[in-house]
């Protein structure tokens, strides 16, 4: 496929991911700004529009504001609003666009992946791990999410499916253990890339704080730099709730990335521009979908385009 097909190709997919995220606000802008000058109420509804579409209310009302600047009292048509929605989306994105980087230098480079229960986790190293397989490098999984069952499964399927040791322990086993031995086997392989799995258990906070803590701990053990990553999985459909994640987990670890699932079939996705305007963390990927190629690369540009409705109508 030539690459041009490709971007295409990615491109629609993202924007049919997007499409219940985008019609509600590209239909909105219709609305709003056809045969009306752009006066304070507009701006208001405007800014009513991009809070509904989970932009949150700081980030609405400055893009609302920027939009207006140089448009005030004059009739705009809706194209160009749209237009210029997506460039003050992109103008947020474009610095947390940032993709993963596997850190050469370490063998293996530690990431440690750790989001709440559902949010997308082990689905996300899945997807990883083919990447990283299909460039060649090393990879295990450590499947730190002892206390579920069919979690050690899911996990174990995706490293039959990419070629990856997976290093398991008994259910109710001690996840920090099981991370030590993961990183002891990885060493010992020589693996370029050790994904940890974790259990994501945000209702008991506690608990959840102190079993990651004490995995933290003991990874550093083995070496003090690690975990190199840490990797935030945050699901769009729940929307404002995911800045809570961000805030939480960025208390328990040193939250170096994040990557944002289920973006497609939900009418949330503006949450990202909220939290990367908010946070500022980097934002390495993005999941369209359950298969295994339905990682990308996160494009600030096309998704704030997809996001505004730009070039779908
Ligand atoms: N539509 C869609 N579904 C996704 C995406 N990413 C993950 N899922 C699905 O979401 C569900 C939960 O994903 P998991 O990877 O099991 O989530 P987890 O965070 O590991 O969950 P726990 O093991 O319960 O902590 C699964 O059914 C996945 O197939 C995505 O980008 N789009």
């Amino acid at each position: 496929m030539s690459e041009t097909k490709e971007k295409k190709s990615w491109f629609g997919k993202l924007r049919d991911g997007l499409k219940r995220s985008s019609s509600a606000i590209s239909s909105g802008i219709t609305d709003i700004f056809t045969k009306r000058k752009l006066d304070d109420d507009v701006i208001e509804e405007l800014e009513e529009l991009l809070i509904s579409g989970d932009l949150g209310v700081t980030t609405a009302a400055r893009i609302a504001a920027n939009i207006a600047k140089t448009r005030y009292d004059k009739e705009i048509a809706p194209e160009e609003i749209r237009a210029a929605l997506a460039d003050e989306v992109a103008a947020i994105l474009d610095p947390v666009a940032i993709p993963f980087t596997l850190d050469e230098s370490r063998k293996p480079h530690v990431a440690l992946i750790v989001g709440v229960n559902g949010s997308g986790k082990t689905t996300t190293i899945g997807k990883f791990a083919k990447q990283y397989r299909a460039a060649g490098k090393k990879v295990v999984l450590a499947a730190g999410d002892t206390f579920r069952a069919a979690a050690v499964e899911q996990l174990q399927v995706w490293g039959q499916r990419t070629g990856c040791d997976v290093v398991t322990t008994k259910v109710g086993g001690d996840a920090a253990g099981l991370a030590y031995s993961a990183m002891e086997k990885a060493k010992a392989d020589g693996a370029d890339l050790l994904l940890i799995d974790t259990a994501g258990r945000l209702q008991n906070k506690s608990d959840l704080m102190a079993e990651l803590e004490k995995v933290l701990r003991v990874i550093k053990k083995l070496d003090p730099d690690a975990p190199h990553s840490c990797l935030l999985v945050l699901d769009a459909t729940t929307g404002q709730n995911a800045l809570n994640q961000v805030e939480i987990f960025g208390k328990v670890c040193n939250v170096t990335g994040l990557v944002m699932t289920k973006l497609d079939g939900t009418a949330r996705g503006g949450v990202l521009v909220a939290i990367a305007d908010r946070f500022g963390l980097p934002v390495h990927a993005i999941g369209v979908g359950e298969g295994e190629d339905d990682l990308q690369p996160f494009a600030a540009r096309d998704f704030a385009r997809a996001l505004s409705g730009v070039g779908s109508l």
